[in-house]
């Protein structure tokens, strides 16, 4: 791990039994940056995110990462209330499926407020001050602050899962197809959206896509994955429009299907 990587990851391999998830990856995220994770479906791109997030466990390999105390950590060596406090502090997660990143049975503002109570908030006002804030900030109007997110749209959904995410000030954001199944015109103002915050907020960010155009738009760099095997990495330029590995240049060429 460099001096300045966030997270690093090692050689990670993950089997299903006997099935390949993916293997031999390797990478160092740095603050601020934003890596995109490409490939078509089934080439390990989600198995590697729950790696990274220690949403699964390696087969083989490791995952590192450096607090906010500058201490470096191996995450197979936290214990579950480490590894919870993390997920509720330093790291945010912003499902394809907002259903499953989202309380359904909470109120618009509560699904902010919660995070914000998670990291220890007690003041009912400020709470809720601050999940309208957000809420506006992720275009969502404040009359909908005591609306359930089963009446938003498709689009509202995933703001909402933003500013649940956000509120907390993560150093990483895991997203995992955060624009597919959303019309194109929503998709566009979601990733417009997602860029200015994550300027705005200095985010480090892992997002995981078959859409290169998304990763065009958002990421520094791009990883392309096949098979469970990383076969190019760079920055995001240079990958798609010089690819040099044969499978990229198919994929850029969209010779491929997502
Ligand atoms: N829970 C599981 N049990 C068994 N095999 C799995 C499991 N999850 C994933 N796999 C296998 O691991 C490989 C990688 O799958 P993964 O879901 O990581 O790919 P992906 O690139 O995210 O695909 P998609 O874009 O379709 O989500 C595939 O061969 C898949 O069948």
């Amino acid at each position: 791990m460099s001096d300045q990587s966030l997270l690093s990851a090692r050689h990670l391999r993950k089997m299903y039994g006997a099935r390949l998830g993916c293997t031999d990856v390797s990478f160092d995220l740095h603050e601020g940056e934003v890596l995109a994770v490409v490939g078509e479906s089934g080439s390990g791109k989600s198995t590697l995110l729950s790696l990274l997030s220690t949403e699964l466990e390696p087969t083989a390999g490791s995952v590192h990462y450096r607090f906010r105390t500058g201490e470096t950590r191996d995450l197979a060596s936290l214990s579950e209330a480490e590894r919870r406090f993390l997920l509720r502090t330093d790291w945010g997660f912003v499902r394809q499926d907002a259903r499953e990143g989202l309380r359904m049975g909470v109120s618009a503002g509560g699904n902010v407020g919660e995070r914000l109570m998670a990291v220890g908030e007690r003041h009912y006002g400020q709470i809720r001050g601050k999940a309208i804030d957000w809420l506006t900030r992720v275009e969502i109007e404040e009359a909908r602050v005591d609306d359930m997110p089963g009446s938003f749209s498709g689009g509202m959904r995933q703001r909402l899962q933003i500013a649940r995410n956000l509120v907390t000030h993560p150093r990483i954001v895991f997203m995992d197809e955060p624009t597919s199944g959303l019309d194109v015109s929503v998709q566009a103002r979601l990733l417009d959206l997602i860029r200015g915050l994550v300027s705005d907020l200095g985010l480090a960010v892992i997002i995981v896509t078959h859409d290169l155009a998304v990763a065009r738009l958002l990421s520094h760099r791009t990883m392309v994955m096949r098979g469970g095997r990383v076969v190019e990495t760079g920055l995001t330029d240079q990958v798609l429009d010089d690819p040099q590995d044969a499978y990229t240049q198919l994929l850029v060429s969209s010779v491929l299907p997502a």
